[in-house]
Formats: structure tokens, sequence, C-alpha cells
């Protein structure tokens, strides 16, 4: 019979979803329904200066729009968070709609609280930083009620939407400082599969493989959830199929819808369950070498699977099953879903100088999920080997 430890508080509180409708009339609809009179537009940079997207929003909010920020970095750093937090003080929104990736989202949440926070430099905003204690559990981020609420329009499949956690990158230490807030999941999430027809493959696809960690390191927690395992494993359905299908027909609407409803269902284990590896050196992947948060997961994900499945078998059987029962094993299913969709699969291919290896792996070991790895990574050198065997873009 499955086993669960018991739990404490177990929160199983997604918000609403708007799935498979027109970005522009849904954004309005929403913005009428909350009567909200000044709307705050944070979005991608290239979605706001080099397509249509965002004007068609804006002219879809009418009167009801106040303002755009643009000006989003990758990875939210702290001067990014300061901008709009001056923004939002300026333009006092009634209500604040992202539109993007990871980036854009976490931005929004950081700048929400900082605002809350009273916050106006950057030793103000790493204050209300979330604590981590011995074990690696987060302590919630200091701050009252934000001033308003957010919705957002992902273009890519992060899953930030769902987190109440979000990251900002300190400029001092190249490190990525996390927060963390019952008010970060968006209070609305509108997933329209047209609207991604703008972001880049690459980045679609490697972002539908961040999705799939989600799931993965859900399923094959340390510590897992019934909860999260039946979401998990319906969400590796959804995407293994409609990866494969979005890489095959780039316009299939369906697919990429179908990818929408798989990162919705991934992204339950946000916070919820204690990830492994693949999240944890994943960080400091992005944080040390500037590799993208979706490409971090193609590079570490089927090895930390490999390292883990002799210590839960059945769980990699369920994901074997879930994206591939021809594949002799999960490892070798996750790799033949990469492999297939065209993506990087080491670390010299996403231009991880060789010499970072050592400063990756200590800092690594600090990380809370690579703690929290089913089968523990003591030592820098368990870090380099798993980083060595990555490079070979190869599982048995
Ligand atoms: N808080 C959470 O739960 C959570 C979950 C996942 C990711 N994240 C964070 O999100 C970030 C990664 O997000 P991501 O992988 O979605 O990528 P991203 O938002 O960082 O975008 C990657 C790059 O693509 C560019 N881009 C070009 N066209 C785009 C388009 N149409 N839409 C969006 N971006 C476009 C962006 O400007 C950016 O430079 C990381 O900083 C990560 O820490 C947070
Ligand atoms: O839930 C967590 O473990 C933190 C969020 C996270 O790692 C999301 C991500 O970086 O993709």
């Amino acid at each position: 019979m499955l086993q669960y430890e018991a739990g404490a508080y177990e929160y199983s509180d997604q918000k609403a979803v708007i799935h498979g409708r027109p970005a522009a009339e849904t954004v309005a609809a929403e913005a009428a329904r909350r009567d909200a009179r000044r709307v705050l537009v944070v979005a991608s940079r290239s979605l706001s200066r080099q397509t249509d997207a965002i004007r068609s929003i804006v002219a879809a909010l009418g009167p009801r729009h106040a303002g755009t920020f643009d000006d989003v970095v990758a990875h939210s750093p702290l001067s990014c968070v300061l901008d709009l937090v001056g923004r939002i003080r300026a333009l006092d929104p009634d209500l604040i709609l992202s539109v993007g990736g990871g980036s854009v989202i976490d931005l929004v949440k950081v700048a929400r609280i900082a605002d809350a926070a009273g916050a106006g430099d950057g030793p103000a905003v790493l204050a209300i930083r979330a604590g981590v204690d011995e074990s690696g559990t987060m302590a919630p981020s200091p701050h009252p009620a934000p001033r308003c609420p957010h919705i957002t329009v992902p273009t890519t499949m992060s899953g930030a939407e769902f987190g109440s956690v979000g990251a900002s990158v300190d400029p001092e230490t190249h490190t990525k400082v996390a927060f963390l807030s019952r008010s970060f999941p968006a209070e609305t999430v509108i997933y329209d599969p047209a609207i991604t027809l703008l972001t880049p493959e690459w980045l679609w696809l490697s972002t539908g493989i961040r999705a799939v960690d989600h799931a993965v390191e859900g399923i094959m927690s340390r510590a897992p959830s019934a909860y999260v395992d039946g979401l998990a494993l319906h969400a590796l359905r959804l995407l293994g199929d409609g990866l494969k299908a979005v890489s095959a027909r780039p316009d299939d609407l369906a697919a990429r819808a179908t990818c929408q409803l798989g990162v919705w269902l991934a992204s339950s284990g946000i916070m919820k369950v204690s990830y492994g590896a693949s999240h944890g050196i994943g960080h400091q992947l992005g944080a040390v070498a500037g590799v993208p948060h979706g490409h971090t997961s193609c590079v570490m994900l089927p090895h930390v699977v490999a390292l883990n499945s002799p210590s839960m078998p059945e769980r990699a059987e369920w994901v074997r099953m879930a994206l591939d029962p021809a594949a002799p094993s999960a490892a070798r299913a996750l790799h033949d879903l990469i492999a297939g969709l065209g993506l990087p699969r080491t670390l010299d291919a996403v231009s991880v100088p060789r010499d970072a290896w050592q400063r990756i792996a200590e800092s690594a070991l600090a990380n809370p999920w690579v703690r929290s790895n089913p089968v523990p990574l003591r030592t820098a050198d368990d870090v380099l080997a798993l980083l060595g065997q990555a490079n070979t873009g190869q599982v048995d």
C-alpha cells in the first residue's frame, strides 16, 4: 500500500485559471469583473516592443489601463524590482497584469511585497527575503498585504504563476534570493495558446521540460504528497503528448493548450513538496553560468532521475509509464523526450565553462533542493560526479 508521511499543513489552493481563451478580451473581461480602473501592465520587453501582443491588450483595457512597465531583465534582478516598486508607487494601480515568462511574473511578485513592506532600496528588499532554517525549510517573507491583486498571462511554461516562492538576483553576490508569500500565486491565470506563438521555440519547449521537471521531482520527492502525485502524473501525460505535438506542428493551438493544462497540474507541487537536485543544481547553473531555466532541466533531469530511481523504483515506474511505456527506464524516457525535441543535453551545449564546475558544485551544496535530493549529495565531489555524468548527455 502507498505510504505518505502525516502532513501538518498541505495547501491545495490553486487560484482561478481561464484556459484556451484570447488574452486581450479575457484580460479586459477580468479587469471589468474586478471593477479595476487603474491597471498596470508589466510585460516582457520583447513582447511589448517587438510584437502587437501588449498593444492589443492595452487597447482592450481602454481607459482602465494606467501604464505599462516593460524594463524587465531576465531573472528579475534587484534593480528591476526597485524600478517596478517606484512605478507602482507613482501609479497606485488597483490591479497588476503581468504578461511574459517566469522573470516577469517573479518580478511582480517580489515588487508587490517590497512595495507593501515600504522597501525603498536593495538592502530593504533583501531584508524581506525568506528565512531558511537548518533543514532547508523556508520561512515566509515578512510583509503586510500587497496594495492590489496580480493577474497574469504566462507566455512560457515556467509555472511561476502558481508558485508561492519568487526570486530576484542580488548583484552583489550573483545569487538568487528567494522570497516566500501566500500572496504570490496569481489571482487569475489566463492561458491563451495563441499568444505563445510569439514565444521563441527554444524557450517554449525548454520551459515545457521545466514543467516536466516540476512534475517528475514532485513525484520522485523525498517526502511526496498524494495531492501532488495525482496532479503531476496526469501533467506528465499532457506535457509528453503536447510537447511532441508542438514540436512537430508549431502552429497547433490545441497542442499548445494541452501543454498549458499540463503546466497547471505540474506546478501543483511548487513549494508543496521538496524537490531534488535537478531543481537545486539547476538554480546554480542559472546563477553562476547564466543557463536559461528550462535548459537546466534538459541537462540535469535525466541524470538526477537515473541517480534517484533505484531508491524509489515504484515512483520511477510511474514516471516511465506516464511518459513512454516503451522506454526501458524513466531516465531514458526523459532523455528521449528531450532529444526528440532537439533541446540541449550537455553542460557544454549550454555553454557552462569547465572552470565553473567547482563553483557550481560548492554553491549547490547550500541549495535546499540539493539538500533534499532523495539520494544524498554530501560533498562537492558528489555534485561534480553528477555534473560529469550530465555532460555525457547519455543515460543507460
Ligand atoms: N517562482 C516560481 O515558482 C518560478 C517557477 C519557475 C521559474 N521561475 C523563475 O522564472 C525565471 C525563468 O522564467 P522563464 O523560463 O519563463 O524565462 P524568462 O521569463 O526568464 O524569459 C527568458 C528570456 O526570453 C525572453 N523572451 C523573448 N520572447 C519572450 C516571450 N514571448 N515571452 C517571454 N519571454 C520572452 C525574455 O525577455 C528573457 O530574456 C527564472 O528567473 C526562475 O527563477 C520562478
Ligand atoms: O518549489 C520550489 O521548490 C521552488 C520553486 C522552484 O524551484 C521553481 C523553479 O525554479 O522552477
